[in-house]
């Protein structure tokens, strides 16, 4: 779940990128990068670390220019080298810059098809460069110097053809404008937003609305799923539908965890979704212990917040601030590896033991996943002094591998992976482990649209919306579990 953001403006644009990403941040962690067009020239500046350490002074001096790309990266494929990093560029047929956040299931074959057909060598590990080069080829293959929207969107019914998975892309194509497109399914995330000028329009594709909101520009609407949009370099805007008859279904991820609060996909607010999570949860609770005997609803810092603040008022117990985040440590679940969560859910976190003591606590988080945070949470808690340590997870069991764009490769790696509920409140160390119904769950959005019914709920039901092959969740295991990671860094 990289953060990608891309904007043709009518003056420079690359502080408002570098802005842009930093509200994204949450997205990735790992590397950065942005790239301008500068004339008839592609300025490119990407390295490993965050925003703010990325872009020096000098750095952005020199990307120059109206129009630009920008991207915060969590890597699901290949490693976290810089090399690795984006916006990736090709130069043949145009210069091409292309940012992505998501995950194809089908890189390694398109990669070989790339190879043996259309004559193009993919240099590293990453799925972002093979959508690149498939990109590149589908405009190739139209055969002409001068591209009109119409070929534009043909190459892009040929990427959609071609790609399986999940995939929001910003693509920066020399002489023409900026080429905006989500995957058929709408599984992962792009909004459009314009803002008036006394030059005239400007227009801004994002992740997240957020971006669009600090900015100044105005969410127009999402680029739905199949849709390409072009930000043309002249000032136009022009957009089509490039894939027809593929179910919508948004990955609802995002609502639970990935997104900011303060944004709106899909028409719904994360922040009054993630409220009616709450809800719904604490009606659970009562209807499964009405007499819980609870003294205090205890949230994990940061994302759970929402959820246990609705929760709390539903129960009619109170919220209390029982853990002090570090707020100069970043997310725990997107870091790379799992010494690295462990040792940072505990520089993160710190627990007022008075809010503990003597007390029946519910800690409530928005999610378990690995169960690194909930599992050190618990045991703090009880050093803390509490006399019970109720535990209650805002979203479903997070039972299945995530392959499109969120870094879940290994099923053995999930706490609630083949465990039952009980097995996996023993392993917590919990008195008591409450989770979310996915019923209850996607009502939560869906309350918030109408006309979203479906979503990727993947990672919680199994159920894969582009179909995956039989061995392809194997090897994903195989090259991607932390053991592999680690072994990968050793070597
Ligand atoms: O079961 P785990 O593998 O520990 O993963 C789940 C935890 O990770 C996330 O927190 P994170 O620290 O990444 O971010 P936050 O500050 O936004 O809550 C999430 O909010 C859970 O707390
Ligand atoms: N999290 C993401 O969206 C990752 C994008 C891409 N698959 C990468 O690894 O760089
Ligand atoms: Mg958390």
């Amino acid at each position: 779940m990289c953060g990608i953001i891309g904007i043709v403006g009518k003056s420079e644009v690359a502080s408002a990128l570098y802005d842009g990403l930093t509200v994204l941040q949450h997205r990735g962690q790992d590397a950065a990068g942005i790239a301008t067009v500068d004339g008839a020239r592609l300025r490119l500046h990407k390295a490993r670390g965050l925003v703010r350490d990325v872009f020096q002074r000098d750095d952005m001096l020199k990307l120059r220019g109206r129009a630009g790309i920008g991207h915060c990266r969590y890597p699901t494929a290949g490693s976290d080298d810089v090399g690795e990093s984006q916006p990736f560029y090709v130069n043949s047929p145009y210069g091409i810059a292309l940012a992505h956040n998501g995950n194809l299931v089908n890189a390694e074959a398109i990669s070989n098809e790339l190879f043996e057909g259309d004559r193009r060598h993919i240099n590293t590990d990453s799925d972002s460069e093979v959508l690149l080069n498939v990109l590149a080829h589908e405009l190739q293959i139209q055969e002409r110097m001068a591209l009109s929207p119409d070929h534009l969107f043909k190459a892009v019914a040929g990427v959609h053809e071609r790609s399986r998975g999940g995939y929001a892309v910003v693509a920066l194509v020399l002489g023409y404008g900026i080429l905006a497109f989500r995957d058929p399914h709408g599984i992962r995330p792009l909004v459009l937003g314009e803002r008036e000028t006394a030059d005239g329009k400007e227009y801004a594709v994002a992740s997240e609305s957020v971006a669009l909101d600090i900015l100044g520009f105005r969410r127009l609407r999402d680029v739905e799923p199949g849709e390409a949009v072009l930000l043309g370099f002249d000032g136009s805007l022009h957009s089509r539908r490039c894939a027809e008859g593929y179910t919508h279904t948004p990955c609802i991820f995002e609502y639970v965890y990935l997104a900011r609060p303060d944004s709106m996909i899909e028409d719904v607010s994360v922040y009054k979704a993630r409220l009616r999570m709450g809800e719904r949860l604490a009606a659970k609770i009562q209807r499964l212990k009405p007499d819980h005997g609870i003294d205090a609803i205890i949230p994990i810092p940061d994302t759970a917040r929402t959820a246990a603040s609705s929760l709390a008022s539903e129960l009619g117990i109170p919220m209390r601030e029982g853990f002090v985040k570090n707020r100069y440590i970043g997310r725990t679940f997107i870091m790379p590896g799992q010494s690295e969560r462990v040792k940072s859910v505990r520089r993160k976190l710190n627990a007022i033991d008075l809010e503990f003591r003597n007390k029946t606590v519910l800690l409530v988080d928005d999610s378990i996943v690995r169960g690194t945070t909930s599992k050190q949470i618990i045991q703090m808690a009880r050093e803390a002094g509490a006399r019970k340590v109720y535990f209650a997870s805002a979203a479903p069991p997070v039972r299945y591998p995530n392959v499109y764009g969120i870094d879940m490769p290994a099923a053995a790696e999930l706490i609630a992976h083949n465990r039952s509920e009980e097995e996996i409140s023993a392993l917590l160390g919990a008195d008591w482990l409450v989770y979310q119904d996915l019923d209850d769950l996607i009502a939560s959005v869906s309350e918030g649209n109408e006309a979203l019914q479906k979503f990727d709920t993947s990672c919680f039901s199994g159920e894969y919306v582009t179909g995956v092959q039989a061995d392809y969740l194997r090897e994903l295991e195989f090259a991607r579990s932390d053991e592999a990671k680690n072994l990968r860094r050793a070597s």
